[in-house]
């Protein structure tokens, strides 16, 4: 059974279609990359399905909630508990420790303080990160940085985590690192993953590819 379904999904910035019925699914615990060309509309394919951007039409159905039937508070309470996001520049809050740019996301969510703390500090251990968990941003590596994100973005258990281009601003054997680290919290976890990247050996990789051309899902 599909986790995610995406069914005609359109979107145009002005006169420019950038998304021209689009229709996937995904299954649980499936990793999938997307890629195409730079303007094919990856990003915007993500942000929607991510539900940061509705579409001009269609559907997504994920963890069998029709998300554009919701308003935008509700939406930001589904986006909140049900996804995780991944981007090229980590985007961690600088002023706070990496322990607390995890713990955020769950804070919001009103779960339990403590379990909170004690769920960033099982997935920094889990990330080989328990060292650098009272580090500000600044004081650890891209690759650690990019690591702490991973953390953040898994803090709710997410249904999905939704990555654009996360290796995209790491040395190749952080990159590596990194990619590694999405099949084993496949593996461990049954995490599902959603990946824009123009990453080769990364989509290769995935389970599965779906390639866009001009708005358009390459079949
Ligand atoms: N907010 C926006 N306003 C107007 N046009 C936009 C906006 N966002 C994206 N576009 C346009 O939509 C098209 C698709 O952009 P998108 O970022 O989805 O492509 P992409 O495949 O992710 O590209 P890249 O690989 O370069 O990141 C491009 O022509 C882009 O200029």
């Amino acid at each position: 059974m599909s986790l995610l379904t995406a069914s005609n999904l359109r979107r145009a910035y002005g006169p420019l279609p950038v998304l021209n019925e689009v229709s996937l699914s995904v299954a649980a615990g499936e990793v999938v990359s997307i890629v195409g060309a730079s303007g094919a509309g990856k990003s915007t394919l993500l942000h929607i399905l991510g539900t940061l951007d509705r579409p001009d039409s269609g559907t997504v159905t994920l963890a069998g909630q029709d998300v554009f039937t919701l308003n935008d508070t509700q939406l930001a309470k589904f986006r909140n508990e049900q996804i995780g996001f991944i981007f090229q520049f980590h985007n961690l809050l600088p002023e706070f420790t990496a322990l607390e740019n995890v713990s955020i996301p769950g804070f919001i969510a009103n779960r339990n303080e403590r379990e909170v703390r004690q769920r960033a500090e099982q997935l920094l251990a889990k990330l080989g990160l328990t060292s650098r968990q009272g580090h500000f941003p600044s004081q650890m590596s891209g690759g650690e940085q990019q690591r702490v994100a991973v953390a953040r973005a898994l803090i709710n258990q997410p249904a999905v985590v939704f990555a654009d281009e996360p290796s995209g601003n790491l040395d190749s054997r952080n990159a590596e690192e990194l990619h590694q680290l999405f099949f084993d919290l496949r593996d461990e976890f049954g995490q599902t993953f959603i990946i824009v990247t123009h990453n080769e050996p990364l989509a290769a990789l995935a389970d599965r590819t779906i390639t866009l051309r001009d708005g358009q899902v390459v079949l």
